[in-house]
C-alpha cells in the first residue's frame, strides 16, 4: 500500500464512448425545444449516452444505494455532536428501513445495502452479499478505523483490504445488474478524516476544510480543526499517494468507497456522488486511477467546505443545491430523477421533423446548439 505495493493496484480506467457523445448532442439539436432550453439535463444526457455507449441513453432498471459504514476512533476526542454509538445503532435503523436513505431509495425505486466495514462493535453490524446471504465477515476490514491524529487509521494489510472490499461490492452489484450505483456512508466523526483528506490532496489549511459535520458547537469546532491539523502533519508524506494516504489519514470506510469508485469506472458504470465523505473518497480514487472522475456525476452540493473543494478539484457541479449535509446517499438519491429525466428526455423527445415544428432557431446573437448544453462534465 506505501509506493513499494500501490502500483500493484493502480487499475486502467476506460473512456466514455465519443461517438455515443457526439450524436446525443446532435440529437439534442433536433429536439422540439431552443437549443441549451433543458439546461443541465442536456449536459447530462450526451453524458449517459457516453458511459453506455448508444444514443438514445437506456432507461436505468437497476439503481442501487450502498451505505458503507465505519467508526473513527478520532470520535472519542469529541469532534462530532454524536458519540460513536449511533453508527450501528443508525446502521440498525437502515436495517429496519427507517432512515432517509431508505425513504429516499423508495421514491426512486432503488434497493439500500449496507455494508459494516469498520463499525465499533465486536461482531459486524450488517449481513453480506447483494442479497444478503454471503458472510458478513468478507467485508468488515476491522473494529473502528484508528484514531488519526496519532496512530495510522489502518494497517498496510488491512488498507489492502479495505479497497479491495470496495471493488468487490462494485463486481457483485454490476455482476448482478446494477446500471447506477449511489454510493453512500454512515460513520460518526467521519468527516474529520475526509477533511484532511480533502485539505492534503488540495494543498488547503485545516481552516479552509473544517466544517460542522453533525451540528458541532464553536468549542468541538476547535477541537475538531486541531484534529486535522495533527492528522495533517501524520498525513502529509503521503499526499503524493492517495492510497497510503487513506490508509494513514483516512479509514476502512474511506477505502472501501474509493474502491467502489474506482471498480465502478473500471466497469463502466455510472455513480452520482453524495456528499463530503463520498467526494473526498472520490477525490482520492480518482488520484489512484486517473479517469475514474469521467464516469461519476456529482449530484448534491454540501454545506461542507471539503465537499466543494473535492468536486472543484474534480471539475464536477452538483445537480442539486437543497442544503442536506446527511450523507447515507441521500443528497445522490435525491438527484436520481434529474438522471432520469436527463435520459427519458433525450431518448423520448419528438425531434422538430417528427413533429413538423419549424426548429429554425431566430434567435439574435446566434445562439449556437452547445450553448449551456454541451459542455464537457469530464
Ligand atoms: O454528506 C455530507 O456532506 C455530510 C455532512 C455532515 C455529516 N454527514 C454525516 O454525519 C456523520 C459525520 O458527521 P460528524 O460530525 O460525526 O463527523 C456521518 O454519518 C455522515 O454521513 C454527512
Ligand atoms: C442520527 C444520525 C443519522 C445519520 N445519518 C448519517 N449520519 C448521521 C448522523 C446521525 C447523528
Amino acid at each position: 500500500m506505501d509506493s513499494r505495493d500501490a502500483s500493484s493496484v493502480v487499475p486502467v480506467v476506460p473512456v466514455l464512448d465519443s461517438d455515443a457523445m457526439a450524436a446525443a448532442r446532435r440529437r439534442q439539436g433536433e429536439l422540439t425545444k431552443p437549443p441549451g432550453a433543458l439546461g443541465r439535463l442536456e449536459e447530462l444526457s450526451i453524458w449517459l449516452a457516453g458511459v453506455q455507449g448508444t444514443c438514445p441513453p437506456r432507461p436505468f432498471e437497476r439503481v442501487r444505494a450502498i451505505v458503507i459504514a465505519g467508526d473513527h476512533g478520532i470520535a472519542e476526542l469529541g469532534v462530532s455532536a454524536f458519540p460513536s454509538d449511533v453508527t450501528a445503532q443508525m446502521v440498525a435503523n437502515f436495517a429496519a428501513g427507517g432512515a432517509a436513505v431508505n425513504v429516499l431509495a423508495r421514491q426512486v425505486g432503488a434497493a439500500v445495502r449496507v455494508v459494516d466495514v469498520a463499525v465499533d462493535s465486536p461482531r459486524p453490524t450488517t449481513v453480506g452479499g447483494v442479497d444478503g446471504t454471503a458472510p458478513p465477515d468478507r467485508y468488515r476490514v476491522r473494529r473502528s478505523s484508528g484514531r488519526i491524529d496519532r496512530t495510522d487509521a489502518l494497517s498496510v494489510a488491512e488498507a489492502e483490504r479495505a479497497f479491495a472490499v470496495g471493488r468487490l461490492i462494485a463486481d457483485e452489484e454490476i455482476d448482478a445488474g446494477a446500471d447506477l450505483l449511489v454510493p453512500g456512508e454512515m460513520g460518526i466523526g467521519n468527516t474529520t478524516p475526509a477533511a484532511t483528506i480533502v485539505a492534503l490532496l488540495c494543498d488547503r489549511e485545516p481552516i479552509e476544510v473544517v466544517g460542522r459535520g453533525t451540528g458541532i458547537d464553536d468549542r468541538r469546532w476547535m477541537v475538531k480543526t486541531a484534529a486535522i491539523r495533527d492528522a495533517m502533519r501524520r498525513g502529509r508524506p503521503f499526499a503524493g499517494n492517495a492510497l497510503s494516504m487513506l490508509r494513514v489519514v483516512g479509514g476502512a470506510d474511506l477505502l472501501a468507497l474509493a474502491g467502489l469508485l474506482v471498480q465502478a469506472a473500471v466497469r463502466r458504470t455510472p455513480v452520482v456522488l453524495d456528499g463530503v465523505i463520498v467526494c473526498a473518497a472520490a477525490l482520492a480514487a480518482e488520484r489512484i486511477a486517473p479517469g475514474a472522475r469521467q464516469w461519476w456525476v456529482a449530484g448534491t452540493r454540501s454545506p461542507e467546505p471539503a465537499q466543494a473543494i473535492a468536486l472543484g478539484a474534480l471539475g464536477l457541479t452538483p445537480l442539486i443545491d437543497a442544503g442536506l449535509r446527511l450523507g447515507e446517499g441521500t443528497g445522490a438519491l435525491l438527484a436520481v430523477p434529474l438522471v432520469r429525466a436527463a435520459q427519458a428526455t433525450l431518448a423520448e423527445m419528438a425531434t422538430f421533423d417528427q413533429a413538423g415544428v419549424s426548429g429554425k432557431s431566430e434567435a439574435v446573437g446566434g445562439l449556437d446548439a452547445t450553448d449551456g448544453a454541451a459542455v464537457d462534465v469530464t
